[in-house]
């Protein structure tokens, strides 16, 4: 088999033209501009480049953006004033604390700062809740798990009833969110991780592969099932002679050999966490404003199936 390539750079471009419509839209009927608030503490080279893209992307669709830049060595208590200005401010409706943070802040207590109505992370208790009894419609989702689950039904079609999901990784931003987005869509769901035995035989039972461990190319070619779906959400980069690049938690050509259809990395769920942050911030805006959800991202290719609410 040789899978097909899934375009997350593209599908994330696509995605964020529809934003730039609607936000323009939202401005031409309501006199307001969507506004995101990105707190950035510290030094971090990779971190630097994700907040420029999301201001310049911001911006670029016509958001009002700001940008707080703290020293590494900022105290606690200084970004949480930080936070709460941004809270505060009537003209910003989306907030973001760049992770990770540096060693010595209490990330849980900073994260759980940011009003549940402005975090656009979706890493809010109140967020975090509502996606776990069903209520993702009112939540705000982690940006990174709704761009995998657009990925996913670009390649499979809106329903994914039935099919098995194993997610490799378990953490707060990516696998538990992922699990709960998965089971919203009917699938069947299991959530393997460090210590889980035999991972290779777990994931050979899985239709669709959600792989986030962030081990490079951990994933092999017999860890896939034939004609499986494998959503590669690892970004590691390694030497590669005297310089580096990137891969995935997944061993790209074996697993394309195997599967039906795969994320590339770099171009795959990256570009797609930062297309659904602008997403989630024009929602924030209509919500703040008392208007429906805007129809952007529930097209064909973006719609969700409806929720099995019985047991
Ligand atoms: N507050 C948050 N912090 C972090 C999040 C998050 O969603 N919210 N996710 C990651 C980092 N991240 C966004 O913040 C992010 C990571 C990677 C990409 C991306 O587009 N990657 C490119 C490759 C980039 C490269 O060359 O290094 C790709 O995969 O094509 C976007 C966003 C942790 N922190
Ligand atoms: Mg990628």
């Amino acid at each position: 088999m040789n899978a097909r390539v899934i375009d997350g750079k593209a599908f994330a471009a696509r995605l964020t033209q529809d934003i730039a419509q609607a936000a323009g839209d939202l401005a031409a009927r309501t006199g307001t501009r969507p506004g995101l608030g990105v707190v950035l503490v510290g030094e971090d080279a990779a971190s630097q480049v994700y907040v420029r893209t999301k201001t310049r992307q911001a911006e670029a669709c016509g958001f009002h953006s700001v940008q707080a830049d703290l020293a590494a060595d900022a105290s606690q208590a200084e970004i949480l004033a930080q936070v709460e200005a941004l809270n505060a401010d009537p003209a910003i409706h989306g907030i973001l604390v760049q992770l990770p943070l540096p060693k010595g802040i209490d990330a849980d207590r900073v994260t759980q700062a940011v009003r549940a109505e402005k975090d656009v992370d979706g890493f809010h208790y109140l967020n975090i809740g509502r996606l776990g009894a069903g209520k993702q419609d009112q939540a705000f989702v982690p940006c990174t798990p709704a761009g995998c689950m657009m990925l996913l039904r670009d390649a499979l079609g809106a329903d994914l009833s039935g099919r098995h999901a194993v997610i490799l990784g378990r953490s707060n931003i990516v696998g538990k969110p992922m699990a709960q987005l998965l089971l919203a869509a009917n699938c069947t769901v299991t959530i393997a991780h460090s210590r889980s035995a035999d991972l290779p035989a777990l994931c050979r039972g899985a239709d669709i592969l959600v792989a986030a461990v962030g081990r490079p190319e951990l994933v092999r070619r017999d860890w896939i099932k034939p004609g499986a779906v494998v959503i590669d959400v690892g970004i590691n980069r390694v030497a590669s002679g005297d310089k580096s690049r990137l891969v995935g938690d997944v061993a790209y050509d074996e697993a394309a050999a195997q599967a039906q259809a795969i994320t590339p990395v770099p171009g795959g769920v990256g570009p797609m966490t930062i297309a659904c942050l602008l997403l989630n911030t024009l929602r924030a805006a209509h919500r703040h404003l008392n208007l429906p959800d805007p129809a952007v991202g529930t097209g064909t290719a973006f719609a969700p199936t409806t929720t099995e609410t019985k047991p």
